[in-house]
């Protein structure tokens, strides 16, 4: 079978985009959406993303992380966004279909601004925190991230027991101005470091900003800049709430899989 894709990135988090309105994607096949996402035997991607279509909204956004695995990806979305303008399939506004719920998002000026599920509150975590942006995520703010074991610490926390049986993606923040942060996320589903996670600097710019009353913040990461724009409720509850940025088209190909 000879499969059609395209490749994007938002700031380093990087997708196979499958145009799939025809709905012929083997969804089934792990092995094959772990195999396009192979950096040595495949395409090479973080996650790859159906566009299928879905009645009642624009399209909708089907995400695997490379293992084969689906949860809501922030960044995926920014970049099915702009994969689905590019089709033609929208102009500069959507609302489209995730994991999570419906989305709306708007492209102005080449970013894409990304509407995500409202959060309800902010758990303690020991001396962390943990919160649902439509992936789970626990956030460690650390002095100096750049010099911390992501990787290794990362994974510890992904696979403890209070996160078990599904486990968690792990930030870890360090504050570098008045409202912005630098963030660098263990993926689960990646099981690795990945430049930028879009549901994850979401969930430490809800903490940052709440520990300091902001309703923006900037966040640096590996991969690029974003920020995330958002109102809180006074039971603690988050809505309105934007995760915006760039994302871009990068190569076409066509790839041929034995099914
Ligand atoms: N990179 C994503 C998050 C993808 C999902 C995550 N790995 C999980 O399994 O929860 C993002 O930009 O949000």
């Amino acid at each position: 079978m000879e499969i059609s894709f395209y490749k994007y990135q938002g700031t380093g988090n990087d997708f196979v985009m499958i145009d799939d309105r025809s709905a012929t994607f083997p969804e089934k096949n792990l092995p094959l959406v772990q195999k396009l996402c192979d950096r040595k035997f495949g395409i090479g991607a973080d996650g790859l993303i159906l566009i299928r279509n879905k009645e009642g909204y624009d399209f909708e956004m089907i995400y695997f992380n490379a293992d084969g695995s689906q949860s809501m990806c922030g960044n995926g979305a920014r970049c099915a966004v702009a994969f689905s303008r590019f089709l033609g399939i929208i102009d500069n506004e959507t609302k489209f279909l995730a994991i999570d719920g419906p989305h709306k998002a708007k492209v102005v000026d080449g970013w894409v601004e990304l509407g995500m599920s409202p959060v309800s509150s902010l758990a303690n975590a020991g001396q962390d925190f943990f919160v649902n942006t439509g992936s789970p995520h626990h956030v460690r703010f650390v002095e100096n991230v750049n010099e911390y074991p992501v990787v290794q610490t990362g994974s510890e926390i992904r696979y403890a027991d209070q996160y078990a049986p599904k486990g968690t993606n792990v930030n870890f923040v360090t504050p570098i101005s008045q409202n912005e942060i630098q963030v660098r996320t263990y993926e689960r589903g990646v099981e690795n470091e990945t430049l930028s996670c879009g549901t994850g600097v979401t969930a430490c710019a809800l903490v940052y900003g709440y520990q300091n009353q902001l309703h923006e913040v900037n966040i640096s990461t590996p991969g690029g800049k974003l920020k995330v724009r958002f109102s809180e409720n006074a039971d603690g509850s988050f809505q309105n709430i934007l995760l915006i940025g760039p994302a871009e088209q990068v190569f076409h190909g066509k790839i041929n899989v034995i099914i």
